[in-house]
C-alpha cells in the first residue's frame, strides 16, 4: 500500500498544485505557455482540432488505463444477468456491434493525464495571464457554429472573476458548508470499487481511444451567440454585476486559473466581470492553501489512502488490460441483449453500494477545486437509513408528552424502551396536528426509534403492574398482524380518540408510511383509521389509496408512492406538503404550485399532474409516478462509477431543454431547475417536476425566490432577477454536473467562480473517446459530435454569468449537435445507446455534412 501510494502521490499533487499551490508555482520555471491557439471546434477542419493540445483533462479518456476502472469492468462484465444493469441492457441497435469494434480498435491508452497536469502546474501564472490576455486580445475570433450567428453579444471574460464579492448576509441560502468549496478530489478514494448493483450501473463502456493524446481541446463559447435580451427588459442593467478588476484573483500570482485554454474568449471581451454575493464565504484553514502540508490537520476523513486514487489519476498506467478489459465488457453487452429492464421497486434500497465506507483523506481538505462524484463519499438517499446522532431530529410530540424533559436523550438501553405499545396507549396527551415532519426520518429508522429509543426520562411510568421485564419481547403497535390485542387496547380505551389521534399521527409522521415492510404488506389500518371521515391527512391517504410507501422528501413536501384502490396495477405519486398552509395567502401561494403544473400538463418531460386536493389544511397533490426516482440519485450513483458518456450527457440536455421549453413557452419559469427536481421514468426518461418556486412569466414585482444554491443563477442572489436566463444557467450547471460528475459547490471560491464563467476547476466535459476524427471503426458515425467539444462550448455558453448572453431554450435546441443528437436518440436520457447513439441514422450524418458545408 505504502509503495503504490508513493507512486501515484504525484498525479495528486499535480492537481491540486496547480489550484492552489501559489508557492510551488513560483519556483517552477515558466514552461511553454501554449495556450491552445485553436481550441475551438471548427467541423470544418476537424485536424485543426485534433492538433491542439488538451485544455482541461477529460475524465472521458480511457479508464481502462486505470487499474481501479479495469476491475470493475472486469467485474461488471461476469456479473449474471439481474445484477446488471436494466439499462445497458436495452435493445438498442447495433450498440454492442458499436462496442466490439470500438473495443478492438482500442490498444493502448494514449491520453495521459500527467502532461497537462504537469504542464499547467510549472507554469507560472503571471506568465500565463499576461501572455494569454495578450494573445487574446490580437487573436481572431473564433469561427461560429452557428449558420446564422446574428445578434451577436460578447460574453464575459472568464478569467477576470471578481471573487472578492460583498458578503450579503441576508443571503438565505438553503445550505451552508464551509469547506465545500475546498474539498478536492485529488486525494479521494475511487478504486478497489466493486461492480455496480444499481439499477442505473450502466456505467458506459469506456474504450480506449486512438486518438491523439489531448485530440480535441475544450473549446469555450464563441462570444458570437445570439443574445438572450429578448428575455430581459431593456431596462434592465447588469451594472450592478460588474466589479472592479482589482480583485486579488485577477493578480497573476493570486490566479487560481489553471490551465491555458480559451484565451480567444477570454481576450474577445473584456466587460467587466461579475459581482455577486456570495452564500457565504467560506474561510478555510490557511493550512488549506499549503498544498504539501506534511501534516495536515486531522479531520474524520483520514482514513484514505492514497493509493486509493481518484479516477482521473494515472490514467496511463496499466495499458495492458486494456483488450482484456474491452473484450469482457462487449462479452456482456452481447450475454444479455435481450433482458428487459426490471420494475424498480422503491421500497429496496436501489441505490446501496459498497461505496458508502469510502471516505476522503484529510488532505482532500487541502486544496480547492471541485470534487469529484467518483472519489466522493456517497451520499445516503436510503429512507432507512438510521438518523445520525447529530442530526437535529425533533421526534414527534407523542413520544415526549413531558414537554420539561424533551431536552433528555433517548436511552437505547432502557428497558422501557420495549414498551413502546402500552407507552403509546398510556393516554398521553393529544398531540397537536401540526407537529414538525422536518426532520423525523421515515422508514424502518423511525421504527427502530420508535421500538428502542423513546426517551426514557419523558416517559410516564406505568403502574407497576404494568410495567413490562425488559427481556419481555416487544410489542409494536404497528404490528398489525399479530395486533389484536393493540386493536382491542385502541377500542376499549377510555381515550379512544386521543389514541386514534395519536397513531394517525405517528403514521403520518413516521412509521407506517416510511416503512415498506408495513405498508407493502397489505395490512389494514385500524378501522377507526380507515372510517369515510378521515381525522388526519394520513387517514385521508389511506381512504383514498392502497400500498402508500415513501419515495422521497424535499424541503417543502413528502412524497408517497400510492396504488390505485380498485385497479392496483395503477401507480401514482402523492405529494403532501409538510405543513399545513397557516392563512388564505399561503393557501394562494400553495395553490400556486398546482395551478401551474396544471397548466403544464401534456408534455413529454414534464411530471403530470393527476389531481390535487385539501385535506385540514394540507395539499396534496396527485402525480405521475416516476418509477427511477430522481436525477440526482441517478447521477449518484452512477458517478460513483465513472462519468457518464457523452452521448447520455447531451440527451440529458435535450430532454430538459425540451421540458423547459415548454415552460417558457408557456409563459412560466421554473427557478428551481436542479437534478432533484427532475424524476426519471421507468423508460428512462425525464421529466422536470417540483413547480413549487414556479411563477409565470413575466414575473410579477417584488416577487422573492430563491432555489438552491448549488444552481442558483447569479443575477437571482445579486439582482433579483427572475427571468428565463435562470432557468438556462440552472440547466447549464446541471448538465454541467452530470457532464464533469463532480459535486457542485454550494458556496466559495469555486461557486464564484463557475458563476464567472470560470469552468477551469472542472475537468472537460466532450470526451476524447470516440469521435469520429479519431476512430476508424464503421460503426462511428462520419460527423459525430461526441468528442468535439461542442458539449464545453454549449454548457459555457448557458453559464453566461450575464443572463442576456445566455442562449434561450430554442437556441439551444437549435444547435447543430442538438439536432445531431435528436437523431440519433431512440432512448430515454440516461439509457446507454452506444458512444454515439442509434447508428440507423444516417440522416444525421448526412445533415452533419450539409451543415458542415454550409458554414
Ligand atoms: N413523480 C414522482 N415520482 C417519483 N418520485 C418523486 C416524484 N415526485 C417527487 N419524487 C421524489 O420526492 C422528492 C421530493 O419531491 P419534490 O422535489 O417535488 O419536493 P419538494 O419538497 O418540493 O423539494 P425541494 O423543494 O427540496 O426541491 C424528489 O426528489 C423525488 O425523490
Ligand atoms: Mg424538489
Amino acid at each position: 500500500m505504502s509503495s503504490s501510494s508513493s507512486n501515484r502521490r504525484p498525479y495528486a499533487l499535480r492537481r491540486s498544485q496547480r489550484s492552489m499551490n501559489l508557492n510551488q508555482e513560483t519556483f517552477f520555471p515558466p514552461s511553454s505557455t501554449s495556450t491552445n491557439a485553436s481550441p475551438f471546434y471548427s467541423p470544418q477542419s476537424p485536424s485543426a482540432a485534433s492538433s491542439s493540445s488538451t485544455a482541461r483533462p477529460s475524465l472521458h479518456s480511457s479508464p481502462f488505463s486505470h487499474p481501479s476502472q479495469n476491475t470493475s469492468t472486469m467485474k461488471r462484465s461476469y456479473l449474471p444477468p439481474s445484477t446488471v444493469s436494466p439499462f445497458a441492457q436495452t435493445a438498442v441497435p447495433s450498440v454492442s456491434d458499436s462496442s466490439t469494434t470500438l473495443a478492438s480498435t482500442s490498444t493502448s491508452s494514449p491520453f495521459s493525464l500527467s502532461s497537462p497536469y504537469k504542464f499547467s502546474g510549472s507554469a507560472p501564472k503571471r506568465t500565463y495571464f499576461s501572455s494569454s490576455l495578450a494573445k487574446g486580445a490580437s487573436s481572431p475570433p473564433p469561427p461560429s457554429l452557428l449558420s446564422s450567428p446574428a445578434n451577436l453579444s460578447p460574453s464575459s471574460p472568464p478569467f477576470l472573476s471578481p471573487y472578492r464579492t460583498p458578503y450579503t448576509p441576508a443571503q438565505k441560502l438553503r445550505k451552508k458548508d464551509p469547506f465545500s468549496s475546498i474539498k478536492h478530489p485529488s486525494n479521494m478514494s475511487a478504486s478497489s470499487r466493486p461492480s455496480s448493483f444499481s439499477p442505473f450501473a450502466t456505467s458506459s463502456p469506456q474504450f480506449v481511444s486512438t486518438s491523439t493524446p489531448g485530440a480535441t481541446a475544450a473549446a469555450p463559447p464563441p462570444p458570437r451567440f445570439p443574445s438572450h435580451s429578448q428575455h430581459l427588459p431593456s431596462s434592465s442593467s447588469s451594472s450592478s454585476f460588474f466589479f472592479p478588476s482589482s480583485h486579488a484573483f485577477t493578480s497573476p500570482q493570486k490566479s487560481p486559473h489553471r490551465f491555458s485554454f480559451r484565451p480567444a474568449s477570454s481576450s474577445a471581451t473584456h466587460s467587466p466581470p461579475v459581482s455577486l454575493p456570495t452564500p457565504k464565504r467560506p474561510t478555510p484553514r490557511s493550512s488549506s492553501f499549503l498544498f504539501g502540508n506534511s501534516n495536515p490537520a486531522p479531520t474524520p476523513f483520514s482514513s484514505l489512502k492514497h493509493n486509493d486514487s481518484p479516477n482521473f489519476h494515472n490514467q496511463s498506467r496499466d495499458s495492458s488490460s486494456h483488450t482484456d478489459s474491452n473484450s469482457s465488457f462487449n462479452s456482456t453487452s452481447t450475454l444479455f441483449p435481450n433482458a428487459t429492464l426490471p420494475i424498480p421497486n422503491p421500497s429496496h434500497n436501489l441505490f446501496t453500494t459498497p461505496f458508502q465506507q469510502v471516505k476522503p483523506s484529510s488532505q482532500a481538505f487541502l486544496s480547492t477545486g471541485l470534487l469529484s462524484k467518483q472519489s466522493r463519499p456517497r451520499k445516503t438517499f436510503n429512507l432507512s437509513t438510521p438518523l445520525p446522532p447529530s442530526t437535529p431530529s425533533k421526534p414527534s410530540s407523542i413520544f415526549r408528552p413531558n414537554i420539561n424533559s424533551a431536552d433528555s436523550p433517548p436511552s437505547p438501553s432502557t428497558p422501557s424502551n420495549s414498551n413502546s405499545a402500552s407507552f403509546f396507549l398510556q393516554g398521553q396527551s393529544t398531540p397537536t396536528h401540526q407537529s414538525s415532519f422536518s426532520s423525523a426520518k421515515l422508514g424502518k429508522s423511525s421504527m427502530d426509534f420508535l421500538r428502542f429509543e423513546p426517551p426514557s426520562s419523558t416517559v410516564k411510568q406505568p403502574p407497576d403492574s404494568q410495567l413490562i421485564d425488559p427481556s419481555t419481547p416487544t410489542r409494536n403497535p404497528f404490528d398489525f398482524e399479530n395486533s389484536s390485542m393493540c386493536l382491542d387496547d385502541i377500542h376499549s380505551s377510555a381515550q379512544h380518540r386521543n389514541n386514534c389521534e395519536i397513531l394517525a399521527e405517528m403514521e403520518e409522521e413516521s412509521a407506517i408510511l416510511g416503512n415498506p415492510s408495513i405498508a407493502n404488506s397489505n395490512l389494514s389500518f385500524p378501522s377507526a383509521l380507515t372510517s369515510k371521515s378521515p381525522e388526519s391527512p394520513a387517514d385521508d391517504l389511506h381512504n383514498r389509496f392502497r400500498n402508500i410507501t415513501l419515495l422521497g422528501r424535499g424541503e417543502f413536501s413528502e412524497v408517497f408512492q400510492v396504488e390505485d384502490p380498485l385497479e392496483r396495477s395503477l401507480k401514482y405519486a402523492v405529494k403532501k406538503l409538510k405543513v399545513k398552509y397557516s392563512g388564505p395567502k399561503e393557501r394562494n401561494r400553495l395553490l400556486h404550485e398546482v395551478s401551474v403544473q396544471r397548466a403544464l400538463k401534456g408534455h413529454d418531460h414534464i411530471v403530470e399532474l393527476i389531481d390535487s386536493w385539501e385535506f385540514n389544511g394540507y395539499l396534496f397533490m396527485q402525480v405521475e409516478l416516476c418509477e427511477n426516482g430522481s436525477l440526482d440519485r441517478f447521477l449518484e450513483e452512477q458517478g460513483q462509477l465513472s462519468r457518464l458518456d457523452e452521448f447520455r450527457v447531451w440527451k440529458i440536455l435535450v430532454e430538459l431543454a425540451l421540458g423547459l421549453q415548454y415552460i417558457h413557452h408557456k409563459n412560466f419559469v421554473h427557478l428551481d431547475l436542479k437534478p432533484a427536481n427532475v424524476m426519471i421514468t421507468f423508460e428512462g426518461t425525464l421529466k422536470i417536476g417540483d413547480f413549487g418556486m414556479a411563477s409565470v412569466w413575466p414575473v410579477p414585482r417584488g416577487m422573492e425566490r430563491e432555489g438552491d444554491c448549488e444552481y442558483i443563477a447569479p443575477e437571482i442572489l445579486s439582482n433579483h432577477m427572475y427571468d428565463k436566463p435562470a432557468d438556462i444557467f440552472s440547466l447549464g450547471i446541471t448538465v454541467f454536473e452530470a457532464a464533469a460528475n463532480i459535486v457542485l459547490p454550494d458556496n466559495g471560491q469555486s461557486w464564484q467562480k463557475l458563476r464567472s464563467g470560470d469552468l477551469s476547476d472542472a475537468p472537460r466535459l466532450s470526451s476524447t473517446e470516440g469521435s469520429s476524427n479519431t476512430s476508424s471503426s464503421r460503426d462511428v458515425p462520419l460527423n459525430s459530435i461526441i468528442g468535439q467539444g461542442g458539449l464545453d462550448r454549449v454548457v459555457q455558453w448557458m453559464l453566461a454569468p450575464e443572463p442576456r448572453n445566455r442562449p434561450t431554450v430554442d437556441q439551444i435546441l437549435a444547435t447543430p449537435e442538438v439536432s445531431w443528437i435528436e437523431l440519433r436518440r431512440k432512448a430515454g436520457a440516461i439509457i446507454y445507446e452506444g458512444l454515439h447513439g442509434s447508428s440507423s441514422a444516417p440522416q444525421s450524418d448526412q445533415m452533419m455534412e450539409d451543415w458542415q458545408v454550409n458554414v
